[in-house]
């Protein structure tokens, strides 16, 4: 791990800029360490989210499991601090993404186009593949934990939910509409979770909403146990695009589209952009 992670930072260190997003765990702000004015974003969380005992081992393992992960398209969590100034309070030090938010660019454009689709369904493959070759697993891939860097690059973020694949845990984590079978009904899960919810999220890049979808949670549950998938005739998709989503989203988690077949799927390998 580098100097930033282990030197014993405080407030002081930085100067605060604007903020860039009030998520419900807390606030991002933009921020600039004074010494090597390294550009960087600062998320607080709040003192409801702290749970003494629960939130340092859960902060200890998302630093610990980052410190060992190094990927373009993965966010980097530099270190966090107690502020002991302001009263309980944790800063995360955290790469910088200049671009912000995909979910917000996904309300903006309604859907994505098959190519910035498969450009980014890509990415997140690759990205995936590296961390489950760490036995890491995330967990929680959902637009809201995806960022957009300077050159467009997309960089999952929030380790906050991923774990070791050694200790596999069983607590419901996020929205269910990301959630695979075996983790909705919180049997043993293990690196192929991730692969269905790259599935879910290629349909949401497409169609512009979860596959699952449903007002009541109930019928979310069903729908996913069910596997009860449809592709709705607007926007028209490829399909090419309706082969890889099907291919991943199946519920016996051994039997889904390997991460580097994804990558040599036809749809894949026409319609994504190479540069990534
Ligand atoms: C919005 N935005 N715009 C640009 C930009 N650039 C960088 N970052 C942004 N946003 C922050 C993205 C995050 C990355 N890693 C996170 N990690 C986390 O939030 N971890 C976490 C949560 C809750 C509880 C716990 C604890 F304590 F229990 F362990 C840990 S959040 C940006």
């Amino acid at each position: 791990s580098t100097a930033a992670e282990k030197k014993r930072w405080t407030l002081n260190d930085f100067d605060i800029g604007k903020p860039l997003g009030r998520g419900k765990f807390g606030h991002v702000y933009l921020a600039r360490e004074k010494r090597s004015n390294h550009i960087v974003a600062l998320k607080v969380l709040f003192k409801s989210q702290l749970k003494e005992s629960q939130v340092e081992h859960q902060l200890r393992r998302e630093v610990e499991i980052q410190s060992h992960l190094r990927h373009p398209n993965i966010l980097r969590l530099y270190g966090y601090f107690y502020d002991q100034a302001r009263w309980k309070r944790v800063y995360l030090i955290l790469e910088y993404a200049a671009k912000g938010e995909l979910y917000k660019e996904l309300q903006k454009c309604k859907y994505f186009s098959e190519r910035r689709a498969a450009t980014y369904v890509a990415s997140l493959a690759r990205a995936l593949i590296y961390c489950h070759g760490k036995h890491v697993i995330h967990r929680d891939i959902k637009p809201e934990n995806l960022l957009v860097g300077a050159q467009g690059e997309l960089k999952i973020a929030d380790f906050g939910w991923s774990v070791h694949t050694f200790n596999r845990r069983r607590t419901m984590c996020g929205t269910l509409d990301y959630l695979p079978p075996e983790m909705v009904e919180s049997v043993e899960h293990d690196a192929n979770v991730d692969i269905w919810s790259l599935g879910v999220l290629c349909y949401e890049f497409l169609y512009g909403v979860p596959p699952f979808e449903a007002k009541e949670h109930s019928d979310t549950y069903r729908r996913i146990i069910q596997v009860d998938l449809k592709f709705p005739p607007k926007p028209i998709v490829s399909s090419a695009a309706k082969d890889l989503i099907s291919q991943m989203l199946v519920k016996d988690s051994s039997r889904r589209l390997p991460l580097h077949k994804l990558l040599e799927h036809p749809w894949i390998v026409q319609y994504a952009d190479p540069s990534g």
